[in-house]
């Protein structure tokens, strides 16, 4: 008779443990997922997330800082074991990484001043010459705004932590990132309000962004995932977080 397969490929799931290292690659600026203080320590929604994790495996977290552009490709060159902070689930990602289970709907929302926000409804509004568009580089905003802003002046500021103050000092007019990054940054700097968060211009997800192939550690990182949305610790770090 045939034998069955013996033991296992090898996986993160195994490596983790061995190691007892659990290696994050993240931006870590992005509020409220993944953000480095000034004492280069993390904090957020999947920074909290991961630290419960890594505790399910035994494991210590250890925090890579790369960048939006560099997310992909450190985790496919292997530096670490799994990138979060805020990461949108995209088909150009999926072809050479594996995602966890979507956590958090997310479409893409206008951030603007206050009193701009009734000219800022919808794509058409926003792409007009007059209108200053500002974008981080690497991610998914950089391509929804070279996609859909043909006619409204793009400019690419570097620093995903003072995009913001760009718009508030009259230097932009408008940012369109993620809706919890627009409500967690219009609580942050009165004089900027998020645009309709609950009506998005493009629907979108997040998730974890696991090595591809390795179908044993997405099997455990999705089934970790499920039993803390299930058992109420997911919506508790939500609510610390979004509320
Ligand atoms: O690329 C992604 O996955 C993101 O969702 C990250 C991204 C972006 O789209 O650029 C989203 C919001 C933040 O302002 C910074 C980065």
């Amino acid at each position: 008779a045939q034998q069955p397969p013996q033991g296992t490929a090898a996986s993160h799931l195994d490596a983790v443990q061995k190691a007892g290292v659990l290696r994050i690659c993240t931006p870590g600026d992005y509020k409220p997922f993944s953000f480095q203080k000034t004492d280069a320590s993390y904090e957020g929604i999947d920074v909290d997330l991961m630290t419960s994790f890594s505790g399910s495996l035994n494991a210590k977290p250890e925090w890579i800082k790369t960048t939006w552009a560099n997310l992909l490709p450190d985790l496919a060159a292997g530096k670490c074991d799994l990138a979060v902070g805020g990461v949108s689930v995209t088909t150009e990602r999926q072809k050479r990484a594996f995602f966890s289970a979507p956590y958090m709907v997310n479409g893409k929302t206008p951030i603007a001043r206050c009193a701009d926000v009734a000219k800022y409804q919808s794509v058409a509004a926003i792409d007009k010459p007059e209108v200053r568009v500002i974008f981080n580089p690497g991610g998914s905003n950089e391509r929804f705004a070279r996609a859909n802003f043909k006619r409204a002046k793009l400019t690419m500021h570097g620093e995903n932590v003072t995009i913001f103050d760009e718009i508030l000092a009259n230097r932009a007019d408008v940012f369109v990132t993620e809706a919890a990054e627009a409500i967690t940054q219009q609580k942050l700097k009165p004089g900027l309000c998020a645009v309709n968060p609950d009506k998005p211009l493009q629907y979108g997800e997040m998730a974890w962004m696991l090595p591809r192939d390795d179908i044993a550690f997405k099997a455990y990182v999705d089934q970790w995932l499920h039993l803390a949305q299930a058992g109420g610790e997911f919506q508790r770090v939500m609510d610390r977080w979004l509320k």
